[in-house]
């Protein structure tokens, strides 16, 4: 079932929808359910069509505090091959969740399955809305060719001086400012992560899930990086889930859940590492961005 859905058409928007794959759709329609799920006045022109299963991404109803409540969730690629075989777990708004698993363990699936791309083939999934993916792959987080249209395509309402301004700032904040003007595909996969967090916090998500997201980041990158997102949503009360396979990234989390062949097998504290904390306090945003 196809459904057509309203919004105003940006001339990039339409530019880019021929070279679409199937992630960059995925991340083109994240973008737009953001928007729409912020936005107080929508004005009517047709621009996106939306499956049916796109469509229930959309805003359910939720408890106040709850950021993501997953119910005993099945999910299987093949008859002969279930991925999540039961997953249950609840994250309260704000919280900083980091679930741990080996590679082919479902993690990746379980995102999609919370982002809503995937359906479970039994359970059921509730999330705070509106919710954010960061991909594994840097590349499919980005979809314009330049860094100032995936900034400006995120701000609505404003002049063009202003949004300049606030995607400037946004950026600043991720310490790229000087690659304001630059081509995308000219970035590294660091960088390519960094754009994509700051350009998806100024929609304000809800939840943001990020798959591993460091995976091409080399030691110190993903120290730096983890530090910064933990910065950056820390008073926002924005619930996090942190997808990863590297158990030195454990220490900045709230609580760890440890996924193994597709089930849940540890919820609790963290092991932290006693240089975490002031590793955290030396990462301070100079300016507030996402503040209203
Ligand atoms: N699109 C797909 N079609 C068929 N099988 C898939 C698909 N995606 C994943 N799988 C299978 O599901 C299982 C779990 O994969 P998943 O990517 O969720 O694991 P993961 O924990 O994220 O692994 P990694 O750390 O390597 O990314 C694997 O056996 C994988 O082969």
């Amino acid at each position: 079932m196809k459904v057509r859905c309203t919004f105003q058409p940006t001339p990039l928007v339409i530019g880019c929808v021929s070279a679409w794959t199937r992630r960059k759709r995925v991340t083109l329609v994240e973008r737009f359910r953001l928007i729409v799920t912020n936005r107080k006045t929508t004005s009517v022109s047709t621009l996106v069509v939306f499956s049916h299963r796109e469509l229930l991404q959309f805003p359910t109803k939720i408890e106040k505090e709850e950021g993501i409540f997953v119910e005993d969730v099945h999910f299987a690629w093949s008859k002969t091959r279930p991925v999540l075989k039961g997953i249950s777990f609840q994250v309260p708004r704000g919280q900083f969740c980091m679930i741990l698993g080996s590679n082919g363990s479902g993690k990746s699936t379980l995102c999609e399955v919370l982002y809503g791309s995937l359906l479970p083939h039994q359970g059921f999934v509730r999330t705070a809305q509106p919710v954010a993916l960061i991909h594994q792959s840097p590349d499919d987080n980005l979809v314009f060719p330049t860094v100032d249209a995936e900034f400006t395509c995120c701000i609505r309402n404003e002049t063009e001086q202003k949004k300049e301004e606030l995607a400037r700032n946004a950026l600043r904040q991720v310490g790229l400012e000087h690659l304001f003007y630059s081509r995308v595909d000219g970035l590294s996969g660091g960088e390519k992560q960094r754009v994509a967090v700051a350009s998806l916090l100024l929609l304000s998500p809800a939840v943001l899930i990020l798959d591993e997201p460091t995976a091409s980041m080399d030691a110190s990158s993903r120290e730096d990086f983890l530090c910064l997102v933990k910065t950056l949503v820390s008073k926002k009360n924005m619930t996090v889930l942190w997808v990863t396979h590297l158990l030195e990234e454990q220490s900045y989390a709230d609580r760890l859940l440890r996924i193994q062949s597709g089930k849940m097998i540890y919820d609790g504290e963290p092991k932290r590492d006693t240089t975490t904390l002031s590793k955290l306090n030396k990462v301070s945003p100079e300016e507030d961005y996402l503040s209203p």
